[in-house]
């Protein structure tokens, strides 16, 4: 467990774990020797001098006052570790799910880490800070009781001995059964969250479609067997939980029995007797509760597995010397890219001069997105390359390749925060003066007039104060902010009102002025602006030219673009 728990933090981390698992090992161990004294201690009180006992009273009172200083110190130690363990546990999946390529976030993600970085960082991050302090005292402090009994006598020490080995192979074996309903119980918790977040999300649609209840079903199907896999979790480590009460009261009974044989036969004294009783008593306490925390270890260890599961998925590989290219023109070269086995790109070959503005056409998933994907690196081809100003992307640094792209997406996420964060974000470093100029160009300025608060107006999550076209303008903004030479652009399919429409169409224009440009295009207004058109089908190029030499062609592109031509 703890293996598990420095692989998935990194070695570093390993001293204070190491310093903390010491000190609760000696804190267990002192706090078993102090109860030896209880031996000479009882036997002192109930022998014919009772008057003896006070030595073994004050022995016992400082050996318990060590126990309990210790035991602070141990607590603490392990509350410390298991902050800082939690702080770098969220640096190192930040950094890492920042580094993931954006191909990865899809499907049931949202749910998946949203599990795994709230209540799942926690919860295994919880086992230093609350769970390794009574774990190593449910071991540490009844082995060291089974030895100093052993001390005493060696008939019963043999006899408590033999709880050792029952004991563990009771753990081993209760851990192995739960792991399959644990790893269940785990995934369904997963899903049950995908769906409590896409329930929410998905409000606005699943009303005006009147689904609202046909959805909380399937969340409540995922809540109900969420709760199934539980009870099962349960129920398999129950064997365990009855098997560890047994032992605990077969080796008090077997205890009871030996010691009274052998106080009967004159061996040892009736003291000795209720003494090493009394010590098994505080055996049995920690033994028993290794059952609940070992439930709380599983389920931390589970979490664990999936946190190694996901930090161990490779980012896009960094080129060792990565190569910074002179120039800005595009080219794909029988670039080849499969998703889900199905061939999205199939041996695309294009290239779009510098300065130059490609405008990409066709039927609705032709591949036109994932051209721009590749060209931003969110996914590597398949074979083939992608190159920027003759540099393959794959050998240039992520960071040079974002910094010389802007990308202005169909649907644009704005922070909560205020219309001036949000367009800063284009080029955190950018003056004030920079940040209003493009703000201005992007029409935004109209906005923030009418904006109750203008700039530190708040956006309210996702941009959801905003309406499309005003999202669409920070956009913009952000990315005539960040000033790149290469401009990639899903256009806006949603319909706009022609004020906003008109705004959002100035602001593109600028933003594409001087740069290489690949737009995906659905307007005749915005295919009108390329120097080139491309016209994909099936991730291939269907046919391709300038839009004039492609509308007088009369083929796939005149026919697809009839309907606005007319
Ligand atoms: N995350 C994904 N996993 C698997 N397949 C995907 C994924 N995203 C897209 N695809 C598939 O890749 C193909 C190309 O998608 P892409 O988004 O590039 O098409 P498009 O031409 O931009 O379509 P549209 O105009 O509708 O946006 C589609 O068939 C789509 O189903």
């Amino acid at each position: 467990m703890i293996r598990m728990l420095l692989s998935v933090l990194g070695p570093e981390h390993a001293p204070p774990v190491r310093r903390t698992v010491a000190l609760m090992t000696v804190t267990g161990i002192v706090e078993g020797l102090s109860y030896a004294l209880l031996v000479p201690l009882l036997r002192a009180l109930l022998g014919s001098t009772p008057g003896d006992a006070v030595p073994w009273l004050i022995a016992f009172g400082a050996a318990f006052s060590v126990f309990a200083i210790l035991r602070y110190r141990a607590d603490l130690s392990g509350f410390r570790a298991g902050t800082t363990l939690l702080r770098g546990m969220y640096h190192r999946l930040g950094d890492h799910l920042a580094r993931l390529p954006m191909g990865w976030y899809g499907g049931n993600r949202v749910g998946e880490v949203s599990a795994l970085a709230g209540p799942g960082v926690l919860q295994a991050m919880g086992v230093i800070a609350h769970l390794l302090a009574p774990f190593v005292a449910a071991c540490v402090t009844p082995l060291t009781i089974v030895f100093v009994i052993l001390a005493f006598d060696w008939r019963l020490g043999l006899a408590a001995l033999i709880a050792v080995p029952v004991v563990a192979v009771i753990q081993v074996r209760t851990g192995r059964s739960s792991a399959a309903t644990d790893e269940e119980a785990a995934r369904r918790g997963t899903e049950a969250t995908g769906r409590v977040i896409e329930y929410l999300q998905a409000q606005p649609v699943l009303r005006a479609g009147g689904r609202a209840e046909e959805r909380f079903r399937l969340l409540d199907d995922s809540l109900r067997d969420l709760q199934r896999a539980n009870r099962r979790s349960t129920l398999s480590a129950l064997p365990g939980v009855v098997g560890l009460t047994f032992t605990v009261q077969a080796l008090f009974t077997v205890l009871l029995t030996l010691g009274a044989f052998l106080a009967l036969g004159g061996e040892i004294g009736a003291a000795e007797v209720v003494a090493i009783l009394v010590l098994a008593t505080r055996c049995a306490d920690p033994l028993l509760s290794l059952t609940d925390i070992d439930g709380k270890l599983r389920g931390a260890r589970s979490v664990l597995v999936r946190l190694d599961a996901l930090l161990r998925t490779e980012p896009l590989p960094e080129p060792p010397e990565p190569v910074r290219p002179e120039r800005h023109d595009l080219e794909f070269e029988s670039a080849a890219f499969t998703r889900s086995g199905r061939a999205v790109l199939d041996g695309l070959s294009l290239t779009v001069h510098e300065g130059q503005k490609l405008a990409l056409v066709g039927p609705s998933g032709a591949g036109k997105s994932t051209v721009l994907q590749l060209l931003a690196r969110f996914h590597d081809v398949d074979s083939g390359a992608v190159r920027v100003g003759g540099v393959d992307v794959r050998s240039m640094s992520t960071d040079d390749l974002m910094s010389r792209i802007a990308i202005v997406f169909q649907d644009v996420y704005l922070f909560d925060g205020t219309i001036e964060e949000n367009v800063r974000l284009g080029r955190p470093d950018a003056d004030d003066a920079e940040v209003r100029a493009a703000a201005t160009a992007a029409r935004l300025d109209e906005v923030i007039e009418r904006l109750p608060g203008g700039w530190s107006a708040n956006v309210g999550e996702g941009g959801a104060l905003l309406s499309g076209g005003e999202r669409q303008r920070v956009s913009i903004a952000r990315a005539l902010l960040k000033d790149a030479p290469i401009v990639l652009l899903d256009e806006v399919t949603s319909a706009l009102d022609p004020v906003n429409e008109a705004a959002v169409h100035e602001g593109i224009e600028r933003l594409m002025a001087g740069r290489t440009v690949v737009m995906v295009a659905h307007r005749l207004r915005t295919v009108e602006r390329a120097d080139h058109v491309v016209f994909l089908d099936g991730g291939r190029i269907a046919e391709e030219g300038s839009h004039g030499e492609l509308a007088r062609l009369g083929g796939r592109y005149a026919g697809f673009l009839e309907p606005q031509i007319a």
